[in-house]
């Protein structure tokens, strides 16, 4: 039987500090994130912008040990859903978008091995031209001028029952540490331009799936949606998890926990804006805040993955 390569696409982030400023070199020539102009600006403004931002965003990977473990941790579920599936079904490979290892590299690696068949499976659980999007254009690019090969693609998965599982079981371990108490829950996804929804795009759509499919779990609670890390001067998604943060201490409510709901890995979204920024930001105005745990290499979680697998297959 021929072997089918997985691969699991991600954004990547910065491996050391040195490497910031060319990362965000490559997310921001990336005209599917963001389009700075006419396409022949898009790299020199690219090159502007990230020279621009990179002590900001080195002081804040410094802040989370200096570098993100976003490809660690892709590589660990790899190894992880690599352990679940049969072998030597499958080789599970890891691709990302921005930084190393590549998704071109991905696919050399398992090319060169022979792998003739691909399955991409997004680690964005809901769609977003920006995200998987970006990806899988990238991924097609690679197979039709250098590695040609068949690929099934894995587009989004917002209500995956066994994802939903795990979500549920991490939400109620953050629950359980407010010992009795009775936290307002925080669904707190990355934030996209407005613009995208306008012209189509099912990201916000697919959230309220996932969000949905929780509430029967989260029997009565308080529930409320946010969008953070905004990032340039376009309308972003409303309201914003600072403006939740901001109303729900206007309210006299004591404790929040945030649920990083369009993530599925540590990176610094997770490490450094929800632990380090929003903690310190709710502390000032009398709030303890606290933070559901990532997915990561969650063992439920990794058979959602598997059970993605074998849908696509069937
Ligand atoms: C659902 C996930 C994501 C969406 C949607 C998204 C959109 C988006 N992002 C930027 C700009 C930046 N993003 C950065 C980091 C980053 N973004 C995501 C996910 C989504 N982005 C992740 C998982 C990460 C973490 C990378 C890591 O640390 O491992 C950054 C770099 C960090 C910083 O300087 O703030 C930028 C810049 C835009 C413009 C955008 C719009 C569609
Ligand atoms: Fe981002
Ligand atoms: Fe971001």
């Amino acid at each position: 039987m021929e072997t089918i390569g997985v691969l699991l696409l991600n954004l990547g982030g910065p491996d050391s500090l040195d490497a910031v400023r060319p990362f965000l070199y490559n997310l921001f020539s990336d005209r599917l994130i963001i389009k700075l102009g006419p396409p022949f600006m898009q790299r020199p403004i690219a090159a502007l912008i990230a020279a621009t931002r990179a002590e900001k965003s080195r002081s804040m990977y410094a802040q989370i040990g200096g570098a993100s473990p976003l490809s660690r941790i892709t590589i660990d579920q790899a190894k992880a859903l690599s352990n679940a599936l049969s072998q030597p079904q499958f080789a599970v490979f890891t691709g990302m978008r921005y930084w190393h290892p590549y998704i071109e590299d991905a696919v050399k690696t398992a090319y060169d091995s022979g792998i003739r068949e691909f399955i991409a499976l997004s680690l964005y659980p809901h769609y977003s031209l920006a995200t998987t999007g970006s990806s899988f254009g990238e991924l097609e690019r690679v197979l039709s001028t250098k590695y040609p090969a068949r690929c099934r693609y894995i587009r989004s998965w917002p209500d995956n029952p066994l994802y939903i599982a795990a979500l549920t079981e991490l939400i109620n371990e953050g629950i359980a540490e407010f010992d009795g108490r009775y936290p307002h829950i925080i669904f707190s996804a990355h934030a996209l331009p407005e613009y995208f929804i306008t012209q189509g795009d099912p990201y916000v759509t697919e959230i309220n799936k996932t969000i949905d499919a929780l509430r029967p779990a989260l029997k009565g609670r308080e529930i409320h949606q946010s969008y953070q890390s905004r990032s340039g001067p376009v309308k972003w998604l409303e309201p914003s998890t600072e403006v939740t943060i901001e109303m729900l201490a206007g309210d006299g409510i004591k404790d929040i926990l945030v649920v990083p709901i369009s993530f599925v890995s540590d990176h610094i979204e997770t490490l450094y804006e929800i632990d380090i920024f929003y903690r310190d930001f709710a502390l000032k105005r009398g709030i303890i805040l606290k933070r559901v745990k990532s997915l990561n290499t969650h063992p439920v979680f990794i058979q959602a993955l598997k059970t993605l697998i074998n849908e696509v297959l069937e």
